[in-house]
């Protein structure tokens, strides 16, 4: 299978439940929406390459056996061989998603699925929902909960390159544990504030 891979490199995972954790990026080219605020423009570059490159690759720069597949919209791509070939070498696999596209026989080999959604999605069973807020009301985070079935529920702050809405985010952040059954958090990307790719 040939992958149109835009970079795959060595860093510490900034969003989310899994801050921190230490993993090489798998980031594929394209997507399947085009928002405004798209931080990965850069996404239409990409050389191709063979799952056997890619764990190549990941091999060569990885400091421990984790992966973080993303994109642009990674599930555009058909992902099972790369999934096989990271899981028959002891990988655990993330992915981070739009969840326009459904996960389905990819599921089996995937151990934490982050979904950011743009709108309405197909995907409803997720590790975590991380909802950027894009203007985002209490009643559309409220929609999300009941749709989508999470462990962790977060809302991060839209960077739109000029500006960051750190402070509505965390407005919508206690306006929405207030009327919640899900505790909300804030996700903030660690890796921009502290300077790490
Ligand atoms: N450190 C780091 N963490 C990330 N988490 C999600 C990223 C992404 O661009 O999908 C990303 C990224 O680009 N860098
Ligand atoms: S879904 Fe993500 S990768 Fe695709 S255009 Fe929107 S922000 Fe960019
Ligand atoms: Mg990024």
């Amino acid at each position: 299978m040939k992958y149109k891979i835009n970079e795959i490199f060595q860093s510490l995972q900034g969003e989310g439940h899994n801050t921190g954790k230490n993993v090489v990026f798998v980031r594929l080219s394209g997507c399947d929406l085009s928002c405004d605020w798209c931080d990965t423009k850069y996404h239409v570059n990409f050389t191709e390459m063979t799952e056997k490159d890619i764990l190549e690759k990941v091999e060569k720069i990885r400091e421990n056996k984790s992966v973080i597949i993303t994109g642009g919209e990674p599930t555009i791509q058909n992902l099972l061989p790369l999934l096989e070939v990271l899981k028959k070498e002891g990988y655990w696999i993330g992915i981070e998603t739009n969840g326009n596209n459904l996960i389905k026989a990819e599921k089996e080999y995937i151990d934490y699925i982050s979904m950011s959604p743009k709108s309405k999605t197909k995907l409803k069973n997720v590790d975590e929902l991380r909802v950027v807020n894009d203007n985002i009301t209490v009643d559309e985070l409220i929609n999300y909960e009941n749709e989508i079935n999470a462990k962790y529920y977060f809302i991060s702050p839209l960077d739109d390159g000029e500006d960051i809405n750190y402070k509505s985010t965390i407005k919508l952040l206690g306006e929405i544990n207030e009327v919640s059954k899900k505790q909300w958090r804030l996700s903030l990307q660690m890796h921009k504030l502290s300077g790490i790719v």
